[in-house]
């Protein structure tokens, strides 16, 4: 089981403020639990997890194995929530060097409708051409322009090549029960398609089968990852003491650093696998919290990659920030330091260690350097990097986030700020619709 340890905090905040959260997090567990928040519209992941059935699964893994059946690269186009849950799980559990495995069991996973580049969808049709390759399209809204545009481009180009009658069997949306061109388009021509439940919000649901399936195309175990996230929901539970609840005491501490002047909050890994962990919690905490002209700014490193390029900032920049540290206890591999008869590097004296002995060294040492540089430090250990852990990491970090949104004071599950590059875009491009904004947007260019 994952579990939080904020002892390097304690320098900075002490026990007894942390323990004053204690009642007013119980109150958002409440209104958590009873629906009497904010955003109540948007509760549907809060035990998504332990209801979540077998049957369910099953069906996700059917269509999977239709895809894996039939493609060699699958492109999940989508964006913010869309996609950032799966490629965090994607990319924690492949292979560092996934795209040039040959050999393969399960397609290539790439991923399209996140950015607008025109090199970017230019160089990803090249690269699909002639390749057996399938889309899974995913977007709540089903209006999404980042997300409309690549599934365009990719619907075109995998009916050219494949036929209309295979895409249809490789082309799978994920959107609203009714809403949407999504949701239309995957009527219109058949698709297979998966609801999101109109409950969870694009940023909580990566438990819907907008994660799930292309992580189960990926080859990773589903019941795993959810059976992770459902032992958590109970290690949060509204009866578990305030002090064994991992989620309150993540909250309670991040908000009273938040209160001491400690504005930013640095995700930290010390493997490139859970890059995407990161930007995936950098978009929960982020549009969950930052609004009302208030929140603490989520940033994120990947050390010790960062120490190198960040580190120095950290260390002695504005004393605005804490740390996050994602702990994994044990790695999947071993690699020894070999033994060197001329010793020319000089680092004979690491002859013999795990590669992961000098990589926790190096963490625990950046630890007390930047405790002593004054930043607070919280740990999250993982025991190991697998389905059932990313599982729990995942419903600990959306619980803590709708408790800790609550206690800021602001709705969790909206995001109004979004729309206003929403609007000018179209405005600029002539939107039909939006007349009027382009009038008012060329006076002001
Ligand atoms: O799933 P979609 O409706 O396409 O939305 C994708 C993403 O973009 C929106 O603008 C929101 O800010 C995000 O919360 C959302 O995850």
């Amino acid at each position: 089981m994952i579990s939080l340890d904020i002892k390097k905090t304690l320098g900075f905040i002490s026990n007894d403020a942390i323990a004053t959260y204690k009642e007013p997090i119980h109150k958002a567990q409440e209104a958590l639990e009873n629906g009497s928040g904010k955003g109540s519209d948007f509760l549907g992941w809060l035990h998504l997890a332990s209801s979540t059935t077998q049957e369910h699964l099953e069906d996700i893994k059917a269509t999977a194995q239709v895809l894996k059946d039939n493609c060699d690269v699958v492109v999940v186009a989508g964006i913010g929530g869309s996609y950032l849950g799966a490629r965090a799980v994607i990319e924690s559990l492949s292979n560092s060097f996934d795209l040039r495995l040959e050999n393969r069991k399960n397609p290539i996973i790439l991923y399209a409708g996140h950015n607008i580049s025109e090199d970017y969808l230019f160089e990803l049709l090249e690269f699909l051409k002639e390749k057996r390759f399938g889309i899974i399209n995913i977007s709540k809204s089903g209006t999404t322009t980042e997300t409309a545009l690549a599934f365009r481009l990719l619907k075109k180009q995998c009916e050219e090549q494949r036929g209309k009658a295979i895409a249809k069997k490789v082309i799978v949306a994920i959107t609203d029960a009714n809403k949407g061109a999504a949701r239309i388009t995957a009527d219109k021509e058949g698709y297979k398609s998966f609801i999101i439940p109109d409950n969870v919000g694009g940023r909580f649901s990566v438990l819907t089968p907008v994660g799930l399936l292309p992580i189960a195309v990926a080859g990773f175990d589903i019941d795993q990852l959810i059976a992770g996230a459902a032992e958590m929901e109970k290690a949060c539970g509204l009866d578990v003491p305030f002090e064994k609840n991992p989620a309150a005491i993540y909250a309670a501490t991040r908000n009273e650093l938040y209160k001491q002047g400690k504005k930013i909050e640095i995700l930290v890994n010390f493997t490139p696998k859970l890059h995407y962990v990161s930007e995936w919690w950098k978009q929960l905490y982020g549009e969950s919290e930052g609004k009302e002209n208030k929140g603490i700014y989520p940033a994120s490193v990947d050390l010790t990659t960062d120490l190198h390029s960040m580190g120095q900032w950290i260390q002695e920049g504005e004393r605005s920030i804490f740390e996050t540290v994602i702990s994994v206890e044990k790695v999947n591999h071993e690699l020894r330091v070999p033994e060197d008869k001329e010793n020319l590097d000089g680092l004979n004296y690491l002859a013999g260690k795990r590669v992961d002995e000098v990589n926790k060294m190096a963490e625990l040492g950046t630890q007390l350097a930047h405790v002593d540089g004054d930043v607070p430090n919280l740990r999250i250990v993982m025991p190991s990097l697998n389905e059932r852990h990313l599982g729990q990491l995942i419903y600990f970090f959306e619980i803590a986030c709708g408790i800790s949104g609550y206690i800021l004071g602001v709705n969790p599950f909206n995001q109004p700020g979004v729309e206003a590059y929403k609007s000018n875009m179209f405005a600029l491009l002539n939107k039909p619709g939006y007349e009027e904004q382009s009038k008012a947007i060329q006076a002001k260019l």
